[in-house]
């Protein structure tokens, strides 16, 4: 428990000072609310020599402690509460700033269903509980904590009886809790695999549908609900049985608390107001304590979100902390690297030079490594043996956010925003005027559909471009790269989704773009790479030749194989 609350105000960060204030309030509002008892204990003395006086006196005692208590409410609120939505701000921040650093590989489809847990049930758990549970914890110990602290002062037998229960009741509680973390990690499991299989099902719908599997793939879902209902009651079990006998427990050592102060009464060994006092006290001393035991399941919930978020915040971050303003050149460099995907070797030993304000064309068959080695070099992954020189420098040794300013990529799969398309361009130039995104869409070949949208450049796109079409998107995103006006630029497959119409213009529009400058380029068609500088065939993830379009026509190799079964070879890319 007070590891749990340790790692809450450790989270809490710079607002772990604002916090903690609010904890000592949470203490002093336990201490206005015993006042309840003083005053009891203030008539009971009084009770044979009650005036006028000291029932008012009584009554400021109540008032003062009405008082403190709304007064401490309402800065445990902005303390504790006001904080709490500040802190899980700053940690949603930090943790996208952490995703924006974290290798590629660690966005695999498993963590995908786990960031988002945690980027979105996790943080709203915490953000709404974390600090109220401590909170609502600390006062109610507190404040059984004082009153059995009173009652000892006034009589040690019934004092005891009221701490044994307490003690109990303590233990009972850790009981529950230990109980809840073997359930919760299950419970969590099921929730993540829920999230993922509806994802699946909704993402892969109409495939399902397509093929015939639509209700397969609804028994996957059900599946994942059926866990996740069984972790929850799991859950509730776990803690049904402690927490009645925790209550049980309580109202045990009340009653005990009558017993005794009636007992002592009938022995004259208690004067009739203290025993009138200690009738009342016995079920004050506990009043808060049922409320304790709901909020030790929800620091169990707490506990659990907690370690999920502090796993994504924990994510491995890139190395390299270095600027680019030293790099005098865009020469690439790439000295005998290897990189597998899981243990499993995808580029081998390649060792290649992509010469600067030079055409690069990357060929090969699908499943050869194109993909992969563009991501290589743009270190959406980091190598594994070898080194990426860019200007001399390793790339590893480049902030990631630097390195990003060398390149332009159009990548193959075109990502796009819910926003509007103005804004989807200006990605590339965040101070791009109307005028430049206008420009770079002209040269994109996009300007003409964009005109003829209902609002124009303002449209709103669907989420990750669902509204467009593949040529669409990708003409976009071609405009995007435009208006970025990188040194580097990357197309992988650029212009498969472009109809003929298009074609020609795109690829004017491409050499346009790309005159100058560092270019590499993976595309279908020959009539792109024919032009090339330097034409690298990879296969299996090795380099297997490198030349200009007539030299390898004259090698007996499978470039000049390739270019014969050009338009019968299916799985191949140009
Ligand atoms: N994220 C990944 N995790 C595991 N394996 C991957 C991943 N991405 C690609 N692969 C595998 O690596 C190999 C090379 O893929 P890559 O996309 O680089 O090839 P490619 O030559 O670009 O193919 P294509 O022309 O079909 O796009 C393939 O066998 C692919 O299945």
């Amino acid at each position: 428990m007070l590891e749990t609350m340790k790692r809450i105000l450790t989270m809490a960060g710079k607002y772990r000072h604002k916090v903690t204030i609010g904890i000592i309030i949470s203490l002093l509002h336990s201490f206005f609310s015993a006042m309840d008892l003083f005053a009891i204990l203030y008539i009971s003395f009084s009770i044979n020599t009650l005036t006028q006086q000291k029932i008012g006196v009584a009554a400021a005692i109540l008032l003062v402690g009405l008082t403190g208590k709304i007064i401490c409410k309402y800065q445990i609120t902005e303390h504790i509460s006001g904080s709490s939505y500040d802190v899980f701000y700053e940690k949603r921040l930090e943790a996208g700033e952490k995703l924006k650093r974290a290798p590629m590989g660690y966005f695999s489809e498993k963590n995908l269903g786990e960031i988002q847990m945690a980027m979105t049930t996790d943080m709203n758990a915490l953000e709404s509980s974390a600090m109220s549970v401590v909170e609502n914890i600390l006062g109610s110990l507190i404040y059984a904590a004082v009153c059995t602290f009173v009652l000892l002062l006034f009589n040690w037998r019934i004092g005891l009886i009221t701490l044994a229960g307490l003690g109990i009741g303590i233990l009972l509680l850790r009981v529950v809790q230990e109980n809840a973390k073997k359930v919760m990690p299950v419970r969590f499991q099921a929730q993540e695999e829920m999230t993922e299989r509806t994802l699946e099902f909704i993402q892969g719908n109409m495939v399902m549908r397509l093929f015939g599997t639509g209700r397969d793939g609804l028994n996957s879902v059900k599946e994942a609900f059926h866990k996740k209902q069984e972790a929850d009651i799991r859950l509730e079990n776990t803690a049904v049985w402690p927490i009645s006998f925790y209550r049980y427990i309580f109202r045990l050592a009340s009653c005990g608390v009558v017993l005794i102060a009636a007992l002592l009464y009938v022995r004259q060994e208690m004067t009739f107001p203290i025993c009138v006092m200690f009738l009342f006290a016995a079920f004050l001393v506990y009043s808060q304590m049922d409320g304790l035991a709901s909020n030790i399941a929800l620091l169990r919930i707490v506990d659990t979100a907690l370690s999920q978020v502090e796993s994504v915040l924990e994510i491995p971050e890139m190395s390299g902390n270095d600027t680019i303003d030293r790099i005098q050149n865009y020469n690439i460099e790439l000295h005998n690297i290897s990189f597998g995907y899981e243990n499993r070797p995808i580029i081998q030993n390649v060792t290649l030079k992509i010469p600067e304000h030079r055409v690069t064309a990357i060929v090969g068959p699908s499943g050869s490594g194109k993909t992969t080695l563009c991501n290589l070099i743009t270190r959406f992954w980091d190598v594994q043996q070898g080194e990426i020189m860019i200007g001399g420098k390793n790339i590893k040794e480049i902030e990631f956010e630097e390195l990003m300013k060398l390149m332009s990529i159009v990548f193959q799969k075109v990502y796009l925003f819910h926003d509007t398309i103005e804004n989807n361009i200006k990605f590339g130039k965040p101070t791009a005027t109307h005028e430049e995104v206008v420009e770079a869409a002209r040269r994109a070949c996009c300007h003409e559909f964009i005109e003829k949208l209902p609002n124009g450049y303002q449209t709103i796109i669907g989420e990750g471009g669902s509204t467009l079409s593949g040529g669409e998107k990708q003409r976009i995103s071609i405009a995007r790269a435009i208006l970025k006006d990188a040194p580097i630029i990357i197309l992988d497959e650029a212009t498969s989704s472009v109809d003929p119409e298009n074609q020609h213009a795109l690829l004017t529009a491409i050499n346009e773009l790309t005159c100058g400058k560092t270019l590499i380029i993976i595309a279908h068609r020959l009539s792109t790479i024919k032009d090339a500088d330097q034409i690298i065939v990879l296969d299996n993830g090795h380099v297997v030749q490198q030349g200009t379009h007539e030299t390898l026509l004259q090698q007996d190799g499978i470039y000049r194989r390739f270019v014969k079964i050009r338009q019968t070879a299916s799985s191949w890319k140009l």
